[in-house]
């Protein structure tokens, strides 16, 4: 099997959770996109869902697909969130942002009383930080927000190269909220929650990509089959 059908098992499985009335947060990124077809089908068979996108990229999916929409102004809770992620950790902490959607994946996950995680299980990683931490910054005054950033780290113990995220047309990358990216290749993060806490006390961070304590489960697909790891503690802690 391929990465690829790997990443719709995933979205099949958690496709399970979904029932009849539900107001679904619809995460961004490729395995997101296989969740967001798969609920398609089954609205087109009657199933009654109303959705949140997490970006523009899955606001058009699932318009194409048929899920009907609407926004956290007009809804006050979802009951499941299903989203991908950039890397999980034991603790279902983890990386997001790689597709440059964390900001609004992460309002959404919080405002859901579920967050389900779906990935290949190449994902799963003992400790978070190999895959470039995502750090979405508002263009003025980066200069000062980077050394606030490069401070943060070093008082977390951590180190590494940071760099503004550039798009496929060589340009600075955009976010949907209109900030830009800043990437920064940390190799391990052995405290991810105190890491979060100082990144998020930065004024010019808008969001990072550390999803402390939001994942409720995670669902990897793998060569052998499907694992569903269930988050110990209570959403939020
Ligand atoms: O900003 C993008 C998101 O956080 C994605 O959920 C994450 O990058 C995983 O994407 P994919 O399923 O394509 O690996």
């Amino acid at each position: 099997m391929n990465m690829d059908q790997l990443k719709r098992q995933a979205a099949a499985r958690a496709l399970e959770e979904v029932r009849d009335g539900m107001q679904l947060g619809l995460g961004t990124g490729s395995t997101a996109k296989h969740f967001v077809e798969l609920l398609g089908e089954r609205v087109a068979a009657g199933l009654k869902v109303i959705g949140v996108p997490t970006s523009e990229a899955t606001r058009l999916d699932a318009t194409r697909c048929g899920v009907p929409l609407t926004t956290l102004d007009e809804i006050d809770h979802l009951d499941i969130t299903v989203d991908g992620a950039d890397e999980i950790d034991p603790a279902l902490n983890l990386i997001k942002g790689g597709g440059g959607a964390l900001l609004r994946e992460k309002i959404v996950a919080a405002a859901s009383d579920r967050m389900i995680v779906i990935a290949d299980d190449s994902k799963w990683v003992p400790t978070l930080g190999k895959f470039p931490l995502p750090v979405e910054v508002i263009p003025f005054g980066l200069g000062a927000t980077r050394r606030a950033i490069e401070k943060a780290f070093a008082e977390c113990g951590v180190s590494g190269q940071m760099a503004v995220r550039k798009g496929k047309d060589g340009h600075v990358f955009v976010t949907d909220g209109g900030h830009w990216i800043v990437d920064a290749q940390l190799g391990r993060i052995e405290d991810p929650a105190s890491l979060a806490k100082a990144l998020s006390a930065i004024p010019g961070v808008v969001e990072h990509g550390l999803f402390i304590g939001l994942a409720s489960s995670a669902v990897l697909a793998g060569g052998e089959g499907i694992r569903v790891i269930e988050r110990r503690k209570p959403k939020g802690d």
